[in-house]
């Protein structure tokens, strides 16, 4: 005899257009009154969800014999189970712009949210640094130009981290400080909770003078974040075990405005293969190497150059070597210890310049070298490219990085693709 319950399941379970609808999931079955609890699973990415006993129970109603109770738990024993494993499943992603803030590239914003409700800040996504820092209403407002801050008294989620404060130098020699809050932080719709979120107590006036720049986003290894006593994950290493893939990826651009994502690679961004090579992560900068240089339609001189992937520094600094041999190309260039480096006339025509990821070589525009006027009357210009010596270490900045489409992995090994645009 098929009771009400088995036809009234019956007919849930014949197949639908299996396509994009997803099978209806019985949530509890009630004998007593034949009553069922429906409930849709959402399974992330579409994944179809097979449930064998469904197959059985549907078997058993077929040939009209009432299905065993034992079958019917199965088919939620079964259904509960794959929920579990699809919630265990990584599905988070995120996507946001990257903003130059001023005529000439001199740094990238990417509007982020703290707290709730939500406070909309523009922050600078800097691999070369694993602080997450902002203007806040902690500020000392004669250290405040225009810029947006955080409020954590203002946002409900925020949390003092009592006793914890940090304090950064960067390599031109601006740096801030501060004390530490947690909070809801979200970046392109990628949440993380309670990130550490380090409001400045003070900051130095190159910060202060960049008005459209409300803090920033460190994307470098954890291992360098300045929080003491105990130091903070960076919203990358947060977010990562709930990212689908555990990358980020940066589209910079030129005069235009590019994109972070987080968690998935857009083949739309690139074109050909990504050529990948491995990250040094010590002492925390994504440290790797070119495997060489050209100028202009020059050879290529293959020499392997350790540096760092910074898309929180502006300009390319490479070896004196490597960098002479670029101005020579170049009409009336010369290294003003007056200007702090490697100018030209504006009217100068300048020579590309390519560097290798392994067998790939990705040529920046010469455009991108010409870098900017010494002042707005000024024909000198100022170039893109300039020697590393002073700095004791070799950094590949958004001049290089925006010649690119560039792939942040933080699978074990790190490591960091390089693909054409
Ligand atoms: C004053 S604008 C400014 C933006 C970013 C930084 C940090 N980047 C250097 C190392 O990644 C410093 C100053």
């Amino acid at each position: 005899m098929v009771s009400l319950t088995d036809l009234f399941l019956a007919s849930l379970l014949v197949p639908t257009s299996l396509g994009s609808a997803l099978p209806p999931r019985i949530d509890t079955i009630d004998q007593r009154g034949g009553r069922v609890t429906l409930k849709q699973v959402r399974n992330p990415r579409g994944h179809k969800a097979f449930n064998p006993a469904r197959a059985t129970y549907r078997t058993f109603l077929k040939y009209g014999v009432p299905a065993p109770d034992y079958i019917k738990k199965a088919v939620a024993h079964i259904d509960e189970e794959q929920e579990e494993a699809f919630a265990r499943i990584k599905r988070d992603t995120g996507s946001a712009a990257a903003i130059p803030i001023n005529e000439v590239d001199i740094a990238y914003v990417t509007p982020v949210t703290i707290g709730t409700p939500p406070q909309t800040l523009m922050l600078d996504l800097d691999t070369g640094s694993s602080d997450l820092w902002v203007f806040s209403s902690l500020t000392p407002s004669n250290q405040v130009r225009g810029q947006e801050i955080y409020s954590p008294t203002k946002s409900s989620t925020s949390k003092l981290l009592s006793g914890h404060t940090w304090s950064i130098r960067y390599g031109d020699g601006s740096g801030s400080r501060g004390t530490v809050y947690t909070d809801n932080f979200t970046i392109g719709g990628l949440e993380v909770k309670s990130q550490a979120v380090q409001a400045a107590l003070e900051v130095s006036s190159s910060f202060t003078q960049e008005q459209s720049l409300d803090g920033l986003v460190g994307l470098g290894f954890s291992a360098l974040n300045t929080v003491r006593p105990s130091s903070q994950l960076t919203f990358f290493d947060n977010a990562r075990p709930n990212l689908d893939e555990e990358v980020f990826t940066a589209d910079l651009k030129y005069h235009a405005t590019g994109s972070y994502d987080f968690g998935f690679i857009d083949s739309k961004k690139y074109a050909g293969n990504i050529t990948y090579t491995t990250v040094q992560q010590s002492p925390g900068y994504w440290t790797h190497s070119l495997s060489g240089y050209s100028v202009g339609s020059g050879a290529f001189q293959a020499s392997q150059i350790s540096g760092i992937s910074d898309t929180g520094t502006t300009l390319l600094y490479l070896p004196t070597a490597i960098v002479t041999a670029y101005y020579r190309q170049v009409q009336g260039a010369q290294n003003s210890q007056y200007y702090g480096g490697y100018v030209f006339p504006c009217s100068s025509t300048l020579p590309t310049f390519t560097f290798g990821i392994e067998g790939a070589r990705f040529t920046i525009p010469a455009s991108y070298i010409n870098y900017t006027r010494i002042s707005p009357t000024s024909t000198t210009c100022y170039g893109g490219l300039q020697s590393s010596s002073g700095l004791g270490i070799n950094i590949f900045g958004d001049v290089a990085l925006k010649a690119a489409f560039v792939v942040f992995s933080g699978t074990n090994p790190p490591r960091i693709g390089f693909a054409i645009k």
